[in-house]
């Protein structure tokens, strides 16, 4: 069996893709990045401040640049951003260089999930509106691209996490 060197999840805000990758990683003995986590170390400013300044094309351009970087390293699992996979140049990326996850769930577990948070895009009046619409037309794009797709509706993130890195180490055409 070919080890996994490098997983890249996706999906929504609040699907959990930052905490149960980093579990992931340390279930499957790999690195762990995040794609957010890594911009905001970079530029010094954390994403809601990058989105005032530079607008949410500014982001996405330094997003699209990073994920170029981060996808090439090995041994890695890397969180993405929630919006990553809009653009095309970073799915023909993230599809050619690993396995992508997409961890899927509802947009009542997002709204309980990223209640309070400061992420830029949810920050209107109406957030389960926002999120039911950006799932309306990202989901298709998630799905397509991932190799595999788990839920995460079950409450415990370690579960989710033992789940996946089970599925991913069993032989099969997920390896990429
Ligand atoms: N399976 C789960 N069950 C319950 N809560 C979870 C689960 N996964 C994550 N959480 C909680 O939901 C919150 C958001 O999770 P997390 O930050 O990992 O999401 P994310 O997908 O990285 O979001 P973003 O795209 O905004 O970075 C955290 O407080 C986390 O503890
Ligand atoms: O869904 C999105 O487009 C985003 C999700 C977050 O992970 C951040 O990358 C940023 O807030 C944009
Ligand atoms: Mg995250």
């Amino acid at each position: 069996m070919t080890p996994i060197d490098r997983v890249f999840i996706i999906g929504p805000m609040g699907a959990g893709k930052t905490t149960i990758g980093r579990r992931l990683a340390r279930r499957l003995g790999l690195g762990f990045m995040d794609l957010d986590e890594a911009l905001e170390a970079r530029t010094g400013v954390d994403i809601p401040r990058i989105f005032d300044i530079e607008g949410e094309a500014g982001f996405r351009r330094r997003e699209a640049m990073l994920l170029d970087e981060l996808t090439r390293c090995p041994a890695t699992v890397l969180a993405t951003g929630g919006g990553a996979v809009l653009d095309p140049a970073n799915r023909e990326r993230l599809a050619a260089r690993g396995v992508v996850v997409y961890l899927q769930t509802s947009v009542a577990a997002q709204l309980r999930r990223t209640r309070g948070s400061s992420r830029p895009l949810i920050q209107g009046e109406d957030p389960e509106t926002r999120l039911t619409e950006l799932m309306a037309t990202r989901g298709p794009i998630y799905e397509s691209l991932a190799d595999v797709i788990v839920g995460t509706e079950d409450g415990n993130p370690e579960r989710v996490a033992e789940r996946l890195a089970d599925r991913l180490q069993q032989p099969g055409p997920v390896h990429a």
